[in-house]
C-alpha cells in the first residue's frame, strides 16, 4: 500500500467509530457554508441524506483499485447530475469534509492526514466532473408508471415508460428511482428487471415489511399508473460477457431475481449454447413471485434450468435451505460466470461457496450499491 492509502486509511480509524457524528457535522457544516444547498436534500434528513458522503467514504477504500476508482467515480458523477450539484458545491462539500474530520478525530488528526483527505477529495471531485461532463444523456428522465402488481403485502412489480428521450440501460444494472409525488428529493437504487426495449420501458421489483424503506414503502404501497417518475443514470458491472463461452450460473435472494431476470431476458436474444442455471430463494413458496415467469422462460429455451427454494417452508416441495446452501450442494461452479444478487449477507456468503469453489473472482458478478 503507498503512503497515500495508508494515510487514508489510517486516518479514517480514528473517525469510523463516529460516523453518525461524522455525517451530522458534515451536512450541519456544508448547510451553514451554503445555504443553498440545503434544498438539494430531502426534507427529511435522518437516515435519509444524500448519499455523496458515503461515496466518498467507499471511494476513499478503493484507492488502492485505481481503474475500478476511476470507473466508480465518473458514474458517481454521471448520478450526481440529478442533484444539480456544480464545482462550486462541490468545493463547499469538501470544505465541510475536511471541518467533519478534523472535529471528529480530535487530538489524533495531523497534517499529514489532512493534505491526504484534500488531495484525495480534489482527485475524487474531478473525476466525478469530468464523468459529468462526458455524459451527454439528460440529468435524469421522466418516466411514466404504466403497470403496478402486488405480491402479497410487501412486494410489486411496476413498469413504467421513460419520457422524452431514450434511456440505454445495460441488463444487469440498476438506476435511481425519485417519486417526487411521495418523497421529493428522496433517491434510491434499484435493479432493472429486463433487458433494454425499444419501446423504452422498464421493469422493477421492489419488496420491504411495512414501517420500513420509505421511498420502497410508497413504490410498493402508493404508486398507481400514470405517476410520474424520475430515473437516473445507468450503473453497475453485472453485465453479460457476451465473449465468453462458459455455462453461467445465475444466484438470485427475493427481489435480488430483478436483474437476474433482465439478464436472461438479454440471453433469450442470443443464446443457444451456454447452459444456465439459476438458483432463486425465498423465504416462503408465496415469496416466490417470479417462479411463474422464470417457468414460462425454461419452457421456451432449452438451455435454461431453474432450481427454487425455501428458507421457511416446509410445506414446499422442492429444495429447503438458504439459497447458497443449495447452491452449494448442486456444485462444484469452477467453470461458470456466474452472477449473484440479493441482500449483502446473501450475497456474501455466495462468494464464500464460489471460493470454495475455486471460482475466479473476476468470472464473478455482483452489485450491492456498496453495502458489502
Ligand atoms: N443487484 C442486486 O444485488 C440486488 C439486490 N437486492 C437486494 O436483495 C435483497 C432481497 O430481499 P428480500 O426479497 O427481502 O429477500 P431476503 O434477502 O429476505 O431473502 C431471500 C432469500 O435469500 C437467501 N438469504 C437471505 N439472507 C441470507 C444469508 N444471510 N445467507 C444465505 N442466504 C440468504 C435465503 O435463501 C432467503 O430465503 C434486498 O436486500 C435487496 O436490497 C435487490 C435487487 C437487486
Amino acid at each position: 500500500m503507498d503512503t497515500f492509502a495508508r494515510l487514508l486509511k489510517e486516518s479514517w480509524t480514528l473517525v469510523e467509530e463516529d460516523r453518525v457524528r461524522l455525517t451530522e457535522h458534515f451536512y450541519a457544516r456544508t448547510f451553514l457554508l451554503d445555504p443553498e444547498l440545503r434544498k438539494l436534500f430531502p426534507v427529511q434528513m435522518s437516515g435519509q441524506g444524500d448519499r455523496l458522503l458515503e461515496a466518498i467514504i467507499a471511494a476513499i477504500h478503493t484507492v488502492d483499485d485505481p481503474e475500478g476508482f476511476d470507473e466508480f467515480l465518473r458514474a458517481l458523477g454521471r448520478d450526481h447530475r440529478k442533484y444539480h450539484v456544480d464545482a462550486a458545491h462541490y468545493d463547499t462539500m469538501g470544505e465541510a469534509l475536511l471541518d467533519a474530520l478534523r472535529c471528529t478525530a480530535g487530538d489524533g488528526w495531523n497534517l499529514a492526514y489532512d493534505q491526504a483527505w484534500r488531495d484525495a477529495y480534489a482527485a475524487i471531485v474531478e473525476k466525478m466532473l469530468a464523468g459529468a461532463a462526458a455524459d451527454t444523456n439528460p440529468a435524469f428522465w421522466h418516466a411514466e408508471v404504466l403497470t403496478h402488481e402486488r405480491f402479497g403485502s410487501d412486494t410489486a412489480v411496476f413498469t413504467c415508460r421513460a419520457l422524452q428521450h431514450p434511456l440505454s440501460w445495460k441488463a444487469g444494472q440498476y438506476v435511481s428511482i425519485e417519486a417526487p409525488r411521495y418523497h421529493p428529493r428522496v433517491w434510491r437504487t434499484y435493479s432493472v428487471a429486463n433487458a433494454p426495449n425499444d419501446d423504452n420501458v422498464l421493469e422493477f421489483h421492489i419488496r420491504t415489511p411495512a414501517g420500513a424503506g420509505w421511498l420502497s414503502g410508497a413504490l410498493v404501497r402508493r404508486l398507481q399508473p400514470g405517476d410520474l417518475l424520475r430515473v437516473a443514470a445507468p450503473m453497475g458491472s453485472m453485465t453479460l460477457d457476451r465473449s465468453s463461452e462458459r455455462d453461467i450460473l445465475c444466484v438470485a435472494g427475493g427481489v435480488g431475481l430483478a436483474p437476474i431476470k433482465a439478464l436472461l431476458e438479454e440471453l433469450t436474444s442470443f443464446n443457444l449454447t451456454r447452459w444456465v442455471h439459476v438458483f432463486y430463494g425465498a423465504h416462503t413458496k408465496a415469496d416466490l413471485y417470479g417462479l411463474d415467469g422464470l417457468r414460462e422462460l425454461v419452457a421456451a429455451h432449452p438451455w435454461l434450468s431453474v432450481t427454487p427454494a425455501c428458507s421457511d417452508d416446509p410445506d414446499f416441495d422442492g429444495e429447503q435451505g438458504e439459497i447458497t446452501d443449495v447452491v452449494a450442494r448442486y456444485g462444484p461452479w469452477t467453470a461458470h460466470d456466474c452472477y449473484v444478487s440479493g441482500s449483502a449477507p446473501m450475497v456474501r456468503s455466495t462468494l464464500r461457496v464460489l471460493a470454495a469453489d475455486e471460482v475466479l473472482p473476476q468470472r464473478i458478478r455482483y452489485d450491492t450499491f456498496g453495502n458489502l
